[in-house]
C-alpha cells in the first residue's frame, strides 16, 4: 500500500464548513490537511454561490440607483448590460477571496491538498489529484464538509445552452430578454431581483402558495410587492410538467396547462449534499434522499471520529452557520464539551428589497399565544433614507408586553442585513438586558438607520395600555 501521510483531522471540502474547522484545529496545535477537489480554496461559497451572487446583485444595485437619479440618467442606457460584463467585478472578488484565504491556511501551517477525496476506510482517505496522482492520508478524526450542488430533476437537459442551473448561470454568454426562472426559493428571488435589475423580463415560478413561507407575512408581502414593482412576473403554486428546449428557446409547461416561453430558464429549485463520491460505505455512513449527512449535538457523525458541517447537513444552509458549525465540530474534536450548537441563525437575503430577520414571526406568537406587541419604524421617515434615497423599508420589533422582552426583528430595505444585528445583540442578552427600553433609552447615531430601533421601540411603547 501507498504511504499515508499522517494527521490529526483530516477536513474535506475548503468552504466556510472546512475552514472554520481547520483554523480552529490548527490553532489549537493538531496537525491538519484540508482537500478540495477544486484546486482553489474557497468553496462554493466563494466560487459559484454566496460571493458571486452577491457580488452581482451589488453592480445591480448600483445601476439601479444610478437609473433613479436625474443627476445620471445617462445611465439608464446601461439597461439590458450582458451578464459577463456585471460579472467581471465578481471574479475580480472571487480572486482576492480565494487570496485572503489561501494566506490562512499558509500562515497556520494547514496542508491544502487539491483532488478528489474518498474514504478507503474509517482512517484513510484517497485523493485523486488533479495532476491525475493519488494520494493517501490517515487521520484520527475527519470533518466532512463538502457541500451541495443543485439539484437536477432527471427529466431536465442541463447540457442545454438554455437551461441553467445558479452554477451555470455564472457562465450565461450570450443576450436573454425573457428568462424563466423556477423555484421561488432564496436562490430563485435572489435572481429575479438580479436579472430584472439587469432589464430582463422574468417570470418567477413558485411551488408554494406564498413566497418564502418562513418569514413574517408582512416581511414576505412586501418582498411580492417591491418585485412585482420591478417587472418581476410571480405566478405561486405551479408545478412543471416538462421543459422544452429548442435552438432559440425553451417552454416550460406547467401542470395547471400554462405554457411559458422564454429564452432561457434557471432552475432554482432545490439542491443536493455532496456525498455521493466519498464512498461513505467504506466508513460504514449513509447519505439521505437528499444526500445530506445527519450529525447530533456535536456534529458527531454515527462514527464517533468522523464529524460534519455545513450545507451537508442540511438546514440552515448558510455560509454563515456553516463556518461557526466547523469551528464547533472542531470544538468537539478538541473535547470542548460545553460549545454550543449553532443555533438562532438570523435570515440575510439579498432580494431587491433586502432581507432580515430573526426570532418569532407574528404568526408564530400569535399560534403560540404569547402577549406580544409591534413597534415599527418605516425608512421613509428616517433622515438617513432620506439622504441616501433608499426609502424603501421598514423595522418592526416583535416584544413581550408585559416583560418588553424582544422576541423578533423583521426588517427590510436597503441594508436590512447589517441592521438586524444591532438588534440580535440586544435580543441575546439575557439576566434583564433583553427589552425594548435599551433603544427608548439609547443616543444612536444621527442620522443613521439605526435609528429606527429607536423610533420602532417608540411605537411599541405607545402601543401599551
Ligand atoms: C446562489 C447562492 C447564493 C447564496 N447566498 C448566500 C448568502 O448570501 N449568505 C449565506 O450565508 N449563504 C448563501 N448561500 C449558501 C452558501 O453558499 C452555502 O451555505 C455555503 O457555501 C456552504 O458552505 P460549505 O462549507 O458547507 O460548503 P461549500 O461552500 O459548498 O464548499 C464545499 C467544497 O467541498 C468540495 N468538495 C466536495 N466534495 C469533495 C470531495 N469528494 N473531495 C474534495 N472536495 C470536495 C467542493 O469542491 C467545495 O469547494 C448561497 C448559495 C447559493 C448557491
Ligand atoms: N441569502 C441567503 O442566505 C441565501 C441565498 C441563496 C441561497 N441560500 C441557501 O441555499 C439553499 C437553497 O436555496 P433555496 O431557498 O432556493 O431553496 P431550495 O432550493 O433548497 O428549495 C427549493 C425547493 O426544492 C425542494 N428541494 C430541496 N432540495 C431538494 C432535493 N434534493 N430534491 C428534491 N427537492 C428538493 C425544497 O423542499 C423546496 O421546495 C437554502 O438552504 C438557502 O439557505 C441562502
Amino acid at each position: 500500500m501507498q504511504t499515508a501521510h499522517d494527521y490529526d483531522v483530516v477536513v474535506i471540502g475548503a468552504g466556510p464548513a472546512g475552514e472554520g474547522a481547520a483554523m480552529k484545529l490548527s490553532k489549537e496545535g493538531k496537525k491538519v490537511a484540508i482537500v478540495d477537489a477544486r484546486g482553489q480554496v474557497g468553496g462554493n461559497c466563494t466560487h459559484v454561490g454566496t460571493i458571486p451572487s452577491k457580488a452581482l446583485r451589488q453592480t445591480v444595485f448600483n445601476i439601479m440607483r444610478y437609473q433613479r437619479d436625474v443627476m445620471f440618467q445617462r445611465v439608464g442606457e446601461l439597461r439590458n448590460v450582458p451578464l459577463s460584463q456585471v460579472l467581471a467585478r465578481a471574479h475580480t472578488i472571487i480572486e482576492q477571496q480565494v487570496a485572503v484565504h489561501s494566506r490562512f491556511y499558509d500562515r497556520n501551517e494547514v496542508d491544502v491538498y487539491y483532488g478528489q477525496a474518498h474514504f478507503v476506510d474509517a482512517q484513510h482517505l484517497s485523493i485523486k489529484t488533479r495532476e491525475g496522482g493519488t494520494e493517501l492520508l490517515s487521520f484520527a478524526s475527519a470533518v466532512l464538509a463538502t457541500g451541495s450542488r443543485p439539484y437536477h430533476p432527471e427529466d431536465i437537459d442541463f447540457s442545454h445552452p438554455r437551461v441553467f442551473d445558479s452554477d451555470k448561470i455564472l457562465t450565461l454568454d450570450y443576450p436573454v430578454h425573457k428568462l424563466i426562472i423556477y423555484g421561488a426559493g432564496v436562490i430563485g428571488c435572489e435572481y429575479a431581483s438580479i436579472f430584472v435589475g439587469l432589464g430582463y423580463k422574468v417570470d418567477l415560478i413558485n411551488t408554494q402558495v406564498q413566497l418564502l413561507s418562513y418569514l413574517d407575512d408582512e416581511i414576505a408581502d412586501a418582498l411580492s410587492y417591491y418585485l412585482r414593482e420591478l417587472g418581476v412576473l410571480i405566478r405561486h403554486q405551479e408545478q412543471y410538467e416538462r421543459v422544452e428546449t429548442f435552438d432559440d428557446c425553451v417552454v416550460l409547461h406547467l401542470k395547471s396547462g400554462k405554457k411559458i416561453k422564454a429564452d432561457a430558464i434557471l432552475w432554482c429549485n432545490g439542491r443536493t449534499g455532496n456525498t455521493d463520491n466519498l464512498a461513505l460505505e467504506a466508513v460504514g455512513l449513509q447519505a439521505n434522499s437528499r444526500g445530506q449527512i445527519t450529525v447530533d449535538q456535536q456534529y458527531k457523525t454515527a462514527i464517533p471520529h468522523i464529524f460534519a458541517a455545513g450545507d451537508v447537513i442540511g438546514w440552515p444552509s448558510l455560509a454563515s452557520a456553516a463556518y461557526d458549525q466547523g469551528r464547533c465540530a472542531a470544538a468537539h474534536i478538541l473535547g470542548v464539551a460545553d460549545t454550543p450548537r449553532v443555533e438562532d441563525v438570523p435570515t440575510g437575503i439579498y432580494t431587491i428589497p433586502e432581507i432580515s430577520s430573526l426570532g418569532k414571526t407574528e404568526k408564530q406568537l400569535t399560534e403560540e399565544r404569547v402577549p406580544y406587541e409591534v413597534g415599527q419604524a418605516f425608512f421613509r421617515h428616517l433622515a438617513r433614507a432620506q439622504i441616501t434615497g433608499e426609502t424603501v423599508g421598514m423595522l418592526k420589533i416583535l416584544f413581550h408586553r408585559e416583560t418588553l422582552a424582544i422576541l423578533g426583528i423583521h426588517c427590510f430595505g436597503n441594508n436590512a442585513a447589517e441592521i438586524v444585528h444591532i438588534g440580535q445583540a440586544i435580543m441575546q442578552q439575557k439576566n434583564g438586558g433583553n427589552t425594548l427600553r435599551y433603544f427608548a433609552n439609547t443616543t444612536f447615531n444621527y442620522p443613521t438607520m439605526a435609528e429606527a430601533y429607536r423610533v420602532a421601540a417608540l411605537n411599541g411603547l405607545n402601543r401599551l395600555f
